[in-house]
């Protein structure tokens, strides 16, 4: 054996040293001892620190056999980890007597690595300062350590992240330990300040009151091994706050039974109290909410009622317990192709919030207005699990809705449709008529002297008069037509699709009982009325194909059936629509006519037939338009009389005559009177008196020399105003007359009243007179008439010598004519009179 070759000379030479080696013994015993002790053992030089003798356990532990070991020093056995701390164990290490190094890593010949507890003792071996070292294997012991160090790592990191305050005391009821969140409920920072304390060195916020109850019910937790459940306390936090626990105590045992001390466990439930009580608060909100609420689950295709509110069972009729657990599309029975319930099924399908209004119906079978809200319900993932919908009756709101829809939509006297409705069921109609290529008619009915009706017999009996053309009007078409009140008296009728008439004429049936509904004799009260009326027609799509252009050419048609006489039907016309353009273009350019001084007078002189001189001149107006030239009365006095124009026109003339009379008086021609053309319109008006007077005394001219010419028709509407004014013009010298005499229906007992001067025979009985024997007769009976009344006769339009022949055989007074002269400038007309002189 090895051991044998080497022990005889280290023998010899081994002389101990130290407490334990002081004395010298026998080294044999010594040497024995050493080389056969259990426990790894060798002697290094301290300083090669190489191997001096190492026993059999060292060879064995390590793997080296002592020939190996003597080749090496302990640096060999230790781990680079290790180097720099045996330097400085070395360097600390004691030149005499034992030491002790604590645990060393130590390396196997395998590479294995051991932990030895190392001690050692200073020696001079063989001269040379050694170290007899002890090493005892400990690295079962420190591999346990470990384990149990992570052992207990482990089950403090575990009751570390309890969400439990937790803690343990002893018999004493002082504190053996404790987790984090146990020690900073408490108030302190960790839970080693916790060991060893009794409740009362705590700094709790509460008082002794609480301690001393906590720690009564720790002793009999300890004394009886009774635990505590589900205790509920309220204590205040280190912050000040009130929190709510639940607490939990029980006994600890230790290894033989017996009661050692108590593990207690605080749950904080303040926060799941508090979320409890607002779900508490939310449950009844839901249930007190005066909106109904359904909470509802996707189930395949359907929504299933998972929770309803009493307001679901008050506003749909419905018991709750009917409802759960089944789809809320009972709500809309049949009604199910709502524009609102595609919105919802679009925002169901995209996971939306979405408001929408839908036509729900009650238990009864009742609807009600729905404006229902509906939002998805998340889980923590963020899918959908359920839904929440809020039902709002909007019943009462849309009913007034509709109500104030009906009034934009409907006139208020008549309950008609109004323009605006009109309108859009014309545009729907021609839309249809379009695709399905059929026509229809829209008629614009007037009624005839409607204003008369208004201002003789009052606005009542006008309301209820346009109440029962309105009734009567419905009644007499098919529901598929419209009747629309536009205004005033006129109506309009949209009379789609005529069965049987592509020939764009109404079906006289159809016509025949719109004159029927308005001519039917009605009474009124007191009163017994018969009613015509005008209407204008225009035809889809022959006279128009928008509801502008039908409503457009079905008015002119209108316009022109008025113009016509009244009482009758005209169809729209592309001739129509060019007097109207050209009324259109009159009226634009009339309106600034009078401003830019675009009017003349021009003047016709009227002969005496007994002497042959000039007895008067007609003022006649003309119109020197700079875009149409000059411009004659026909063409624009109608439109100016519509406009109301004329009112401040005839003033212009009026004033313009009187002027230019005066300046032929002052430039010594013959003093004859002018006459100036008076409409209705402005005769009526309020101040025409008092204008003519400012006209004579702005002018200067006498009133005998102003001769005012009112038509017929004029004199005979309001006919005691009529004479009342002229009394006032006679009284101030002004001459009257009677012009276009014949054309209208003058009463004879009327005509005898007013206080003529002339009256003037239209000039169409003057071109008719020679051609028969009534018509000489009809202008002879005039002319008689005439004198009869005390006035002078003057014949217009005489254009022939054998008409002022008859006129004068018959013993009319005065002739006006192209015979004699037509109208000319002021300036030719002062030549006239000159040389009349
Ligand atoms: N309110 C006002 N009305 C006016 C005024 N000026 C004219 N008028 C009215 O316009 C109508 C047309 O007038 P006018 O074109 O001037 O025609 C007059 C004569 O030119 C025409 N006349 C005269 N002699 C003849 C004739 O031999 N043959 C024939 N074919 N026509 C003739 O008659 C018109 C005068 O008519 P009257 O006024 O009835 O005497 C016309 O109604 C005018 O009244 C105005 O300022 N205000």
């Amino acid at each position: 054996m090895m051991r044998f070759q080497h022990r005889a000379p280290a023998r010899s030479t081994l002389p101990m040293q130290g407490r334990g080696w002081r004395s010298r013994r026998p080294l044999t015993r010594f040497d024995d001892l050493f080389q056969d002790h259990p426990q790894p053992m060798w002697i290094y030089d301290l300083v090669s620190l190489r191997f001096l003798r190492v026993n059999l356990a060292a060879c064995r532990h390590y793997g080296y056999s002592e020939a190996e070991f003597l080749h090496m020093t302990i640096r060999d056995i230790r781990p680079p980890s290790e180097q720099a701390r045996l330097t400085a164990d070395m360097a600390a290490a004691p030149h005499a007597g034992p030491q002790s190094s604590g645990v060393w890593t130590h390396l196997k010949r395998d590479g294995r690595p051991i932990s030895v507890r190392i001690s050692s003792h200073a020696l001079i071996h063989e001269g040379r300062r050694a170290r007899l070292v002890f090493a005892l294997d400990v690295t079962q012991q420190v591999a346990a350590e470990r384990a149990l160090y992570k052992s207990e790592q482990l089950y403090r990191r575990l009751i570390d992240t309890m969400p439990l305050q937790v803690f343990w005391k002893n018999l004493d009821l002082r504190y053996v330990g404790c987790n984090r969140l146990f020690a900073l409920a408490s108030g302190l920072d960790d839970p080693a300040s916790v060991v060893g304390k009794r409740d009362h060195d705590l700094p709790w916020q509460h008082g002794a009151a609480e301690h001393e109850a906590e720690e009564a019910e720790d002793r009999a937790v300890i004394e009886y091994g009774r635990p505590v459940r589900g205790r509920e306390q309220t204590l205040t936090a280190p912050d000040g706050r009130p929190r709510r626990h639940l607490v939990n105590k029980l006994p600890l045992h230790g290894r033989h039974g017996e009661i050692v001390g108590l593990l207690g466990m605080v749950e904080d439930i303040t926060a799941s109290r508090a979320a409890g009580e607002t779900l508490r608060l939310q449950s009844r909100a839901l249930d007190a909410s005066v909106n109904a609420i359904l909470i509802t689950r996707r189930a395949g295709d359907d929504d299933v009622i998972e929770y309803a509110n009493p307001a679901f069972a008050r506003i749909s009729g419905y018991e709750l317990a009917e409802v759960i657990g089944t789809d809320c599309r009972f709500l809309q029975g049949d009604d199910r192709e709502q524009e609102g319930m595609l919105a919802l099924r679009e925002a169901l399908r995209t996971e939306r919030e979405v408001t929408v209004e839908l036509r729900n119906y009650r238990k009864d079978g009742t609807l009600f207005w729905n404006q229902l809200h509906v939002a998805p319900v998340l889980d923590a993932g963020g899918a959908t699990t359920h839904w929440v919908g809020v039902i709002n009756d909007i019943t009462a709101a849309k009913r007034y809705q509709q109500e104030l829809e009906h009034q934009s939509t409907h006139d208020a006297l008549t309950g008609l449709p109004n323009r605006n409705l009109f309108q859009d069921r014309l545009e729907q109609a021609i839309a249809y008529a379009a695709r399905y290529g059929h026509q229809m008619w829209v008629v614009v009915l007037d009624l005839d002297n409607f204003k008369l009706i208004n201002d003789t017999l009052g606005h009542a009996v006008g309301d209820n008069l346009l109440q029962t053309v309105s009734g009567r009007l419905r009644a007499a078409l098919r529901d598929s037509d419209t009747v629309a009140r536009l205004g005033g008296d006129e109506f309009i009728l949209l009379l789609p699709d005529q069965p049987g008439q592509n020939d764009g004429t109404l079906s006289p049936r159809t016509v025949q009982a719109v004159l029927d509904a308005v001519s039917a004799p009605m009474r009124l009260g007191a009163h017994d009325l018969a009613l015509t009326c005008s209407m204008g027609v225009s035809v889809y799509p022959r006279d128009g194909d928008t509801a502008a252009s039908l409503f457009k050419h079905a008015d002119i048609a209108l316009y022109r059936a008025k113009d016509g006489g009244r009482n009758q039907l005209q169809f729209y016309t592309s001739e129509m629509n060019a007097r109207v353009t050209e009324r259109t273009l009159i009226e634009g350019h009339l309106r600034n006519a009078l401003v830019r001084h675009e009017f003349v007078l021009h003047f016709q002189p009227r002969i005496d037939c007994a002497t042959g001189r000039v007895a008067g001149l007609e003022a006649l107006l003309r119109w020197q338009q700079p875009e149409l030239g000059l411009v004659q009365p026909d063409r624009f006095i109608g439109v100016a009389e519509e406009t109301g124009r004329i009112v401040e026109i005839g003033e212009w003339v009026l004033y313009e005559a009187c002027r230019q009379a005066k300046a032929w008086q002052d430039a010594g021609l013959p003093r004859v009177p002018v006459a100036v053309n008076v409409s209705a319109r402005q005769f009526r008006q309020a101040g025409f008196v008092q204008e003519v007077r400012g006209a004579l005394e702005a002018s200067g001219l006498e009133a005998g020399y102003l001769e005012l010419e009112l038509t017929e028709s004029l004199m005979m509407q309001n006919v005691e105003g009529v004479i009342a004014a002229m009394l006032h013009l006679k009284a101030g010298g002004v001459r009257l007359s009677i012009d276009d005499f014949g054309t209208g229906y003058s009463s004879l007992s009327y005509l005898r009243r007013f206080p003529l001067d002339y009256l003037k025979i239209d000039r169409s009985f003057v071109r008719d007179m020679l051609h028969d024997a009534p018509g000489s007769a009809i202008v002879r009976s005039m002319i008689t008439l005439g004198h009869s009344l005390g006035c002078r006769i003057i014949a217009e339009g005489v254009e022939t010598n054998d008409q002022l022949g008859y006129l004068t055989q018959e013993g009319c007074d005065e002739i006006q004519g192209f015979l004699c002269s037509r109208p000319v400038t002021g300036e030719a007309a002062g030549e006239l009179l000159y040389a009349d002189r």
